[in-house]
């Protein structure tokens, strides 16, 4: 590997999964790849290639003309007037070369000390460009979270975001990664420094810039086909896809991007949420600078599926996320995981992955959000404000029915031809499968409907005739013309396989507006494909995994003496939310976890927990042999350097690779954050020369499949160590 960012010769917070590079067959692949991206269109074409750039020339000629010019407005000496100079990065998808055709460019303009924000950036240089006849819906955006000057160049639309330093004068070869460059600027500039910080750091810390690239092109457009594209709706944007993947280049550095593609899906699919998706160590920093700390900040305990950045400070990506939204990903990696099977079984190819969501198909039950405004200014503003809001719908759903009523926002909008200045958004809504008393559970959200219509009236530049409306439809009732060529289609077919969230049997009823209470009952499940494998209990997944970070969480509480209604959250089959923090509750954890045996004890433990707590293995005693015991106790002791580890047995996973294999703990390597992979239980391959029998080895790995551990926080940089031991311990180890 030819980068490192830890001196231990790889990047990343952990040793790669696999070294391996790719076969003749993954090159064939990737081969395909390269070319369904280039088949949709995605690559801009030469001349566009230049004439952006240069457009972004002209723009680099424009700031520094405007930072002279308004230097010399606001009376410095001539000689200062000259050193005045402001410069132009970019980041984004543009830069990490990403983009396609008629994407926007980020770009961050830099200036010196004395070029306010207010006066230089939204004045002087708005008025500039006003003034220029090739810039075109020029339209700032002063009060953002991160301040924005939004405009079109010769037809290029541009984002330019302005950084203040405090340099009296900018050199030329400025560096926006040090630290220092964040010492006494405003917090606006060091939102604005940290796109173009994170953007390069990810290009540092990627082991293979072109694989990354062709990766996270295929990943962007896959996710824009299934609907899981928009961070402001609560999926994941551009800088969270870029993270992810960047994540996976560095656990297979010298993969090919089909095997990245992969990977990609397999291990998100397996990703213990809400651990977090990191590059680097989170840096502390010497500024003080807030950066994400779910045990120190209160709102980082609610991200359901944190993505981190890797430049200081590193902050959480992806906080829209919702366990709706969240949701509705995991099934779509887990759909892709399996498709990916297929296609290198070659029973389906890349096409398969990009099959339109079927959105209107999946569900009994929507909710039509209607938009309406007197011209088309005030309803493109209008709308961009709904569709920044329609998350806390989704929020509110969730909070208000305990997490059992869960919600599907679609990302597009869509128009009515007939009825000019309406714009319409709809969303899924589904019932998690539960027992049966739940099921029959009604939810009447219409206080909840009505709350988030007064929300949005509250708009900052409401104008008369911006309305909203929300009412419940069922799927028969879904107009026509959200459908391709305004035409329903008729029923899908039960024998093609679809999407597996939608196959709850369970009733839901959502009560808005004109009716009082309804009640009906989701689709028969479709019959699953070879491609689309659809699980019996689509939700299964689901209440594991939550359930497994709510036993988490409880333990964290009690190491942290916090209460985690973020992590923990209502929908705990066993944990109740308000005994969490106490003793009681880490007690309380499903019987068939066994993670409470394997934690550190608190210093306040309680006497009669003594036993619990031995040893990290204790409490497994029939179900593994000594030497199993033994070799989790290293994994232990010795990963203080993972916030996670996965235990696993090289024969098992046919990507581990034999040289990381150490003496002592001969089949065991650790993987970081909430990584779990599942292993096919009766291979012996025979790398380490041991032996087992097959009936044995089943046993062991149901007894021991859901072995979670948590660590106090002493233990390393990081605050909460969880070692999560989704083992198959299956052979004598030493
Ligand atoms: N939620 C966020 N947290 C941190 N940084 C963000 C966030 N959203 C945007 N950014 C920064 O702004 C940059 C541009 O964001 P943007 O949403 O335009 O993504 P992008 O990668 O350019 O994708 P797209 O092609 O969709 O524009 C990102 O690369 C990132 O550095
Ligand atoms: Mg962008």
């Amino acid at each position: 590997m030819a980068k490192s960012n830890n001196g231990n010769g790889y990047l990343g917070v952990t040793e790669p999964i696999s070294l391996s590079g790719p076969t003749e067959k993954d090159i064939v692949r990737t081969q395909e790849v390269e070319k369904c991206l280039s088949d949709a269109g995605l690559y801009e074409s030469q001349e566009e290639a230049v004439s952006r750039e240069e457009v972004l020339g002209k723009l680099d000629q424009i700031v520094k003309a405007w930072i002279k010019k308004a230097t010399r407005a606001g009376g410095f000496g001539e000689q200062f007037v000259q050193e005045a100079i402001a410069k132009i990065f970019t980041f984004g998808s543009y830069r990490l070369g990403v983009h396609g055709p008629g994407a926007d460019i980020d770009t961050l303009c830099v200036g010196p000390r004395h070029a306010t924000r207010t006066e230089y950036f939204f004045q002087a240089l708005y008025e500039m460009l006003a003034d220029m006849p090739e810039v075109t819906e020029l339209h700032p955006v002063p009060d953002a979270h991160v301040p924005v000057l939004k405009f079109k160049l010769n037809g290029v639309s541009i984002d330019l975001l302005y950084a203040n330093l405090t340099h009296v004068v900018i050199p030329e070869d400025l560096d926006l990664s040090h630290d220092s460059i964040l010492y006494n600027v405003d917090e606006q500039t060091v939102r604005s420094l940290n796109g173009c910080r994170v953007t390069d750091q990810i290009l540092r810390l990627v082991p293979n810039i072109l694989t990354f690239r062709t990766t996270l092109r295929f990943m962007r457009f896959w996710a824009k086909r299934r609907g899981v594209y928009s961070n402001v709706i609560g999926f994941l944007g551009g800088i969270n896809w870029a993270l992810l993947v960047a994540r996976i280049c560095q656990l297979y550095p010298n993969a090919s991007p089909s095997m990245l593609i992969s990977r990609f899906f397999k291990v998100y699919s397996k990703w213990k949420w809400p651990n977090p998706v990191m590059l680097c160590h989170i840096q502390e920093g010497s500024l003080g600078l807030p950066v994400w700390d779910p045990r120190r900040n209160f709102r980082d305990r609610g991200h359901h599926m944190p993505i981190i950045t890797p430049a200081y400070p590193c902050m959480n990506s992806s906080y829209n996320v919702s366990v709706s939204t969240r949701h509705v990903m995991v099934q779509e990696f887990t759909r892709a995981s399996d498709i990916c099977q297929a296609i290198d079984e070659s029973k389906a190819d890349w096409d398969a992955l990009f099959e339109p969501y079927p959105f209107f198909e999946l569900y009994r039950n929507y909710l039509k959000i209607e938009i309406t405004a007197r011209n088309e200014d005030d309803l493109r503003n209008w709308k961009g404000w709904v569709e920044s809001r329609l998350r806390t719908l989704v929020l509110k759903i969730e909070r208000f029915t305990r997490e059992m009523l869960l919600s599907h926002p679609n990302p597009r909008d869509f128009l009515d031809s007939t009825r000019p200045l309406h714009c319409f958004y709809f969303m899924g809504l589904w019932k998690k499968q539960t027992s049966q008393a739940q099921e029959a559970e009604q939810y009447d959200i219409r206080a909840i409907v009505n709350e988030f219509k007064s929300n949005i009236h509250a708009y900052q530049h409401w104008r008369e005739g911006m309305e909203i409306e929300v009412s419940h439809v069922k799927r028969k009732d879904i107009p026509s013309f959200v459908f391709p060529g305004g035409i329903r289609p008729s029923r899908p077919s039960r024998t093609i396989g679809k999407e597996a969230h939608t196959v709850s049997r369970s009733k839901i009823s959502a009560t808005v507006q004109e009716r009082n209470v309804l009640s009906t009952t989701q689709p028969a499940p479709y019959k699953s494909s070879e491609v689309n494998r659809i699980p019996s209990d689509p939700h299964g997944d689901y209440h594991s995994q939550e359930r497994t970070n709510t036993v988490a969480s409880s333990l964290l509480c009690e190491e942290t003496g916090h209460m985690l209604n973020g992590y923990a959250n209502l929908h705990s089959e066993s944990v109740e939310l308000e005994h969490l923090g106490s003793y009681k509750e880490s007690t309380s954890a499903p019987e068939n976890h066994v993670a409470h045996d394997l934690v550190k004890p608190p210093e306040s433990m309680p006497p009669n927990s003594t036993n619990v707590y031995q040893s990290p293995t204790n409490g497994l005693g029939h179900l593994l042999d000594s030497s199993c015991k033994k070799a989790a106790d290293i994994i232990v002791n010795k990963t203080t350097n993972f916030s996670s580890a996965v235990l696993a047995v090289p024969d098992e996973f046919d990507e581990l690779d034999s040289h990381q294999v150490k003496v002592n703990q001969k089949n065991l390597i650790a993987v970081d954050q909430g990584l779990s992979l599942e292993h096919e239980a009766g291979s012996n391959g025979g790398k380490t020369g041991t032996t087992s029998s097959p009936g044995n080895n089943h046993m062991k790995r149901k007894a021991v499949e859901e072995l979670e551990v948590s660590f106090p926080s002493y233990l390393n940089t990081f605050y909460f160590f969880r070692l999560q031991l989704h083992t198959m311990v299956l052979l004598s180890l030493l």
